[in-house]
């Protein structure tokens, strides 16, 4: 592909995230992943390209643009270089017209950037949220150690605060590496693998991880368990939950039970463990805004009523949670969102309506205090974004 039709692919699949970002469709990975699917002419270089003016765009863009070609000519303003590809050559974009208008730079669609402001998200921490993730993994202790895996991969760095994280050069092809096919390491953010930590699991526990999607921090809480005691991970989503039982294989744990929850019956599955939990894990569904770094679109695609929805939720799985836990035993509520009113203000408002839970201390040697819990930023931390709280019940 010449230079001028990767960037009118950019400005094509621009033009449907911005649709999907409008109707709910899929993600910006997924459509460009279509796009690629029925044009075999592009090379893995071509594909490298396009993707990288795609997100490059999508970063740029605050409030959802127009239309793919005005987010692309918001990029020209920082880009002159592409700015010179609008050339009308065949494939390429027509050239710039005299009355276009490009998408305007920022962080957030305005009611979210302010909602973040108000959350104390400085400019820094809100630049940092749309900067590129890095490539994280954890070590599984089960079947290795880290020194095993940087003697495979000696370019990897260990993450100071984790201790079985590594992070890898970005590209490093770790999911199609022996160590992965074998169960020793798992793709996991830094700020994961230290908000699992922070629920400080020990062998033998009872645990219930109520959000367990396709078990990211089950298997976190697994390693840490040693694989000793038990693990009901449940979801309302099918096909996540499915995902966990071969992955809980390749992992070598053995101690995870999975359950499938009815939405808005969550109770029904789990009459038999009320009062029964030493831990519960509640890593709620939330907006996201801590993950902008993977899904920048994700900001386009937040409303002020969806927010309000999840917040809703997030009580109501509090509520539920709590009502797991065993008198002296814990809950560790997590979201993946710097907003307050998905953490600081959920714990407040928790902790106001339950008598006999307190916040406890959070052993993490990072994290800035928010509220009754800690948070993790990328700026700060070299995380994704995460809020994570630890209450404790009155024996
Ligand atoms: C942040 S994700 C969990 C990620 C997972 N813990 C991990 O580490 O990979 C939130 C999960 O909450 C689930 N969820 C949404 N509504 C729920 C509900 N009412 N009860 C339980 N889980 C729910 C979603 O399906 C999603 O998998």
């Amino acid at each position: 592909m010449t230079p001028g039709a990767r960037v009118q692919a950019a400005i094509e699949i621009l033009d449907q995230v911005i649709t999907a970002a409008r109707e709910g469709g899929a993600a910006a990975d997924t459509l460009a992943q279509r796009y690629f699917a029925t044009r075999r002419y592009a090379g893995s270089k071509d594909r490298r390209a396009v993707r990288e003016l795609l997100y490059d765009a999508i970063r740029r863009a605050g409030e959802l643009p127009a239309s793919g070609r005005a987010a692309m000519l918001g990029l020209t303003e920082d880009r002159p270089d592409i700015a010179a590809l609008f050339d009308g050559e065949p494939h390429a974009p027509a050239p710039i017209g005299q009355d276009e208008t490009p998408a305007p730079a920022g962080t957030a669609p305005g009611w979210l950037a302010d909602r973040l402001t108000q959350s104390g998200v400085d400019a820094a921490t809100q630049a940092a949220l749309l900067g590129r993730a890095p490539l994280d993994i954890r070590v599984n202790r089960l079947k290795a150690s880290r020194d095993d895996v940087m003697a495979a991969w000696p370019d990897a760095e260990p993450l100071p605060h984790a201790p079985d994280g590594l992070r890898l050069p970005t590209g490093a092809a770790i999911e199609n590496s022996a160590e992965y096919a074998q169960g020793l390491v798992e793709v996991q953010d830094h700020g994961s693998q230290l908000v699992s930590l922070a629920a400080a699991v020990s062998p033998g526990a009872n645990v219930i991880d109520l959000c367990a999607g396709g078990g990211g921090k089950t298997l976190a809480l697994a390693a840490a368990m040693e694989d000793h005691g038990h693990i009901i991970a449940t979801d309302t989503d099918r096909g996540r939950l499915q995902r966990l039982p071969p992955r809980a294989g390749r992992a070598g744990v053995s101690i995870v039970e999975t359950r499938l929850l009815d939405p808005g019956r969550e109770a029904a599955a789990l009459g038999d463990v009320v009062g029964a939990a030493d831990l519960v894990l509640i890593d709620a569904p939330c907006s996201g805004t801590g993950t902008w770094r993977r899904n920048p679109e994700a900001r386009w695609r937040l409303t002020p009523e969806r927010l309000a929805r999840l917040v809703a939720l997030q009580a109501r799985l509090l509520d539920l949670g709590a009502s797991l836990v065993r008198p002296g035993g814990t809950l560790t509520y997590i979201v993946c969102s710097l907003l307050d009113e998905e953490g600081a203000d959920r714990i407040a408002d928790f902790l106001s309506r339950h008598d006999g839970w307190k916040a406890e201390t959070i052993d993490l040697a990072v994290g800035t205090p928010r509220g009754a819990g800690l948070r993790l930023d990328p700026y700060r931390d070299s995380t994704d974004g995460f809020f994570v709280a630890k209450l404790g019940r009155s024996c």
